[in-house]
């Protein structure tokens, strides 16, 4: 069996990696309104529309410390962020849910959200999307390579050099297969799985359009910034 070693550059890349993942989580007073306070469906909306927002900035913050992707062509790195900001958010959504919360916080949470005017064909996919990412018990250096390899999806719309971001794509499954060899040894198939989720995620993206339409419908307003990362108004 040959030995899996991360070798000192991929330590180093994971170390970045996971640094700018870490450097920012949902606002503690915003999660915190999320989780007290009564809402309205229409609160509800509106704090999950300001938090999808913050998420966006994050997104882009995190992203510009994915090693290589800043000397991308221009215009792919946009293609790659607008094809990417809603799996990422689901994935640190359910990152998020899933974190080792006060119990009771996770029915609170998943209460509100259910109470915020999003249609109910969506809720089942979300939150079946939520627990499947939970059940996997991800390391954070995981959670952080996970979200850097769905942001480096070749084929997203419009993306030009598709060879360019492969490359950098492999090198980060590269090392999350690594690791995960060495944090799961008993369980060979952990990679797979994780992959797998990525397939799960995809799958959100055709909810999440549908839900825009069914809001829209509804006259429910999102920010600049969310009408365009998600191409709506
Ligand atoms: C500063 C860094 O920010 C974070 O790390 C961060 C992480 C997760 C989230 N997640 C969410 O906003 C969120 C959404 C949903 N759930 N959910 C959620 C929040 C907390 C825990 C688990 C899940 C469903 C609907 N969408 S939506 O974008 O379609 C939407 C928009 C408007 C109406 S509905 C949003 C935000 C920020």
């Amino acid at each position: 069996k040959e030995k899996v070693e991360i070798t000192k550059e991929q330590q180093a890349l994971m170390r970045v990696i996971v640094e700018a993942y870490n450097r920012h989580q949902i606002p503690q007073d915003v999660a915190k309104k999320l989780l007290q306070e009564q809402y309205s469906a229409e609160e509800n909306f509106l704090l999950l529309t300001e938090m999808a927002t913050s998420q966006v900035q994050v997104l882009v913050e995190f992203t510009k410390n994915i090693p290589g992707f800043l000397s991308l062509d221009h215009e792919d790195q946009i293609a790659l962020l607008k094809g990417s900001a809603v799996e990422a958010m689901f994935l640190r959504s359910a990152q998020v849910f899933s974190r080792k919360m006060p119990n009771g916080h996770i029915e609170v949470l998943e209460e509100r959200i259910r109470k915020s005017g999003i249609s109910e064909e969506f809720m089942t996919p979300m939150f079946n999307f939520y627990r499947s990412i939970g059940e996997l018990h991800m390391v954070q250096e995981e959670q952080a390579l996970l979200t850097a390899i769905t942001i480096l999806t070749p084929d997203r719309p419009y993306v030009k050099d598709q060879q360019a971001v492969e490359r950098l794509q492999e090198q980060m499954l590269d090392v999350l297969r690594k690791l995960c060899t060495l944090q799961h040894p008993q369980e060979p198939q952990y990679f797979a799985r994780l992959l797998g989720r990525l397939t799960e995620l995809r799958t959100l993206n055709h909810y999440h359009a549908e839900m825009l339409t069914s809001w829209r419908m509804n006259d429910h307003k999102f920010t600049p910034l969310l009408c365009e990362i998600w191409d709506v108004q």
